[in-house]
């Protein structure tokens, strides 16, 4: 299968099929322009193959936007997780793809949706570091670091987070003293909650803190990361980064 796109001055994004066949796209979509061209692919694919209804169509999402906004935060206010999800449905894939989501109400929202494991990013990590204590930062978190920690035979240091006003506080419920930690957690926005963390972590005597995220946000507030955080590890999943303090692990 083989498309074009084109894009209009008014900012419009129109889709050509050039050679018919399965459909398989992998996008970031951590934008709402990354979704909107898709579905043009998706329409333009639907149009062409009318008559071939064996062909596949599969979606591979790698940082699916409003991931976090998986319910309605305040009354009166969008569930957005609710209506990128029901975009995508509309879209109607036999197949959609989705590197670690926030949370499984990714998953339960969208139509014939499987999650890809970061599993192998953890690990690869996990060995380059030669085995720290793996740490999870929130009860989201928990559940994926543990099965994680479980098939690496690692020891595991599960970390409380509430947010206060906003800002986080963690309690930390293990012996990290003398050791190295690795925080294991999907996505790192402005990075407060590692920041936090790793703080926390030292002034309990952990000797090195590192931290992995599959999606490596960063939208602001990265700088400072460097102060607690002696190295980061994460996928380009939403973005390149070209910084000798980030090892990125390429799935795009
Ligand atoms: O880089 P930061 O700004 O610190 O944010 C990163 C944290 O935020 C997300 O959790 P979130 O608090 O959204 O989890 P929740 O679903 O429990 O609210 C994510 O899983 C990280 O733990």
């Amino acid at each position: 299968m083989k498309y074009e796109i084109k894009k209009f001055n008014d900012g419009q994004v129109t889709a050509k099929i050039i050679e018919g066949g399965n459909l398989d796209l992998k996008i970031r979509g951590n934008s709402y322009q990354d979704l909107f061209t898709i579905a043009a692919i998706k329409e333009a694919w639907d149009a062409e193959n009318a008559m071939h209804k064996n062909a596949v169509a599969i979606l591979t999402i790698l940082c699916l936007i409003g991931q976090r906004s998986d319910r309605r935060f305040h009354k009166a206010e969008s569930f957005d997780l609710k209506v990128i999800a029901n975009f995508i449905n509309s879209m109607k894939f036999d197949k959609v793809s989705i590197l670690h989501p926030h949370s499984p109400i990714s998953l339960a929202l969208i139509a014939n949706s499987e999650m890809i494991s970061h599993f192998q990013y953890v690990e690869k990590t996990f060995k380059a570091l030669g085995h720290p204590v793996l740490v999870s930062p929130d009860a989201g978190a928990y559940k994926t670091t543990h099965e994680i920690a479980e098939k690496l035979a690692a020891d595991l240091v599960p970390s409380n987070k509430v947010r206060i006003n906003g800002a986080p506080v963690i309690s930390i419920q293990g012996d990290v003293k003398g050791k190295e930690c690795l925080i294991v957690d999907d996505l790192a926005d402005g990075g407060r909650t590692f920041k936090f963390l790793a703080e926390a972590l030292k002034a309990q005597g952990a000797t090195k803190v590192f931290l992995y995220v599959t999606h490596a946000q960063f939208n602001y507030g990265f700088e400072e990361l460097k102060e607690s955080i002696d190295h980061i590890y994460c996928t380009n999943s939403f973005k390149d980064i070209t910084d000798t303090y980030v090892t990125q692990y390429a799935v795009l």
